[in-house]
């Protein structure tokens, strides 16, 4: 887990004469959860979606795999998962066949049942899209990242707007698919997940990245410097009670 998979240097994005990416640079490893967080417009879906290769950068170079983003978009697509636009997903067609009709896009040959069964969809086979929860949707959006069987997968904000069960279950989901060899890169706007999931976290404020490191060693560094939480923490909160109290299996009807 020690090689870099993705190397960007220098990245900057313009929209004209606003900066949005201004010269970032990081590596993510093989085999890691890779996070990056920061405040809103702080520039993490940009710098995401020019790695997936739907967004032109300004300059600076990013290489995934040993590829160049400039010369091989098209091989850095076969070995990469990202999130399809729901628009994407034809209302008229169940799970099942939006599946047949990705891997047929993608010229792979997948048993559908088989993807959803990874996100605990197979109930689902033939529903429609805009039929699904909230966490089912997000789970089958996971589930057409895996379509082409990538090597690095993209997630942005995985679990905005779901319940503490959806996305706890969505966490051992992203969990699952890191063990099984996956390189995943995610943004979150929530620090306990990136606390859970994240190897290590890029922190970006502006277009620049300000600290990239593991959280625990974020959090030790914090602490050597002086820092104490000014309240005492208690033993539980109240996501622990909803827990509790409602169970944790997958209940999204
Ligand atoms: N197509 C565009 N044209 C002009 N400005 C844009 C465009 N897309 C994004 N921006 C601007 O670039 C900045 C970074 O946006 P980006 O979506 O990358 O931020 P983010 O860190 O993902 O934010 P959030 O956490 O709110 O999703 C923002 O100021 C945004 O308004």
């Amino acid at each position: 887990m020690t090689a870099p998979i993705i190397t960007v240097k220098g990245l900057v994005k313009k929209y004209d004469d606003f900066t949005a990416v201004d010269n970032i640079s990081f590596e993510v490893l093989n085999g890691e959860i890779f996070g990056l967080l920061g405040p809103n417009g702080a520039g993490k879906t940009t710098t995401l979606e020019i790695m997936e290769t739907l967004r032109d950068k300004t300059s600076g170079s990013v290489t995934i795999h040993g590829l160049d983003l400039d010369k091989d978009p098209g091989a850095i697509k076969h070995i990469i998962g990202v999130q399809l636009q729901a628009a994407g997903y034809y209302p008229n067609l169940n799970l099942s066949e939006l599946i047949e009709l990705f891997s047929g896009l993608y010229g792979v040959d997948i048993k559908p049942l088989d993807l959803l069964e990874k996100v605990a969809l197979t109930d689902k086979a033939k529903a429609k899209y805009k039929d699904l929860s909230g966490g089912q949707k997000q789970r089958f959006s996971i589930a057409t990242t895996l379509i082409n069987q990538p090597r690095i997968i993209f997630l942005d904000e995985p679990t905005t707007g779901l319940d503490p069960q959806a996305r706890r279950n969505l966490w051992d989901l992203i969990l699952g698919i890191r063990a099984a060899g996956t390189t995943i890169v995610l943004t979150t706007h929530y620090m306990d997940e990136a606390e859970v999931l994240c190897d290590r976290v890029a922190f970006i404020d502006a277009g620049r990245v300000i600290g990239i490191d593991t959280p625990d060693q974020f959090i030790d560094n914090l602490v050597a410097s002086g820092f104490e939480r000014k309240k005492q923490v208690k033993q539980a909160n109240l996501e622990d009670v909803f827990i509790n109290l409602t169970g944790k299996e997958w209940r999204e009807s």
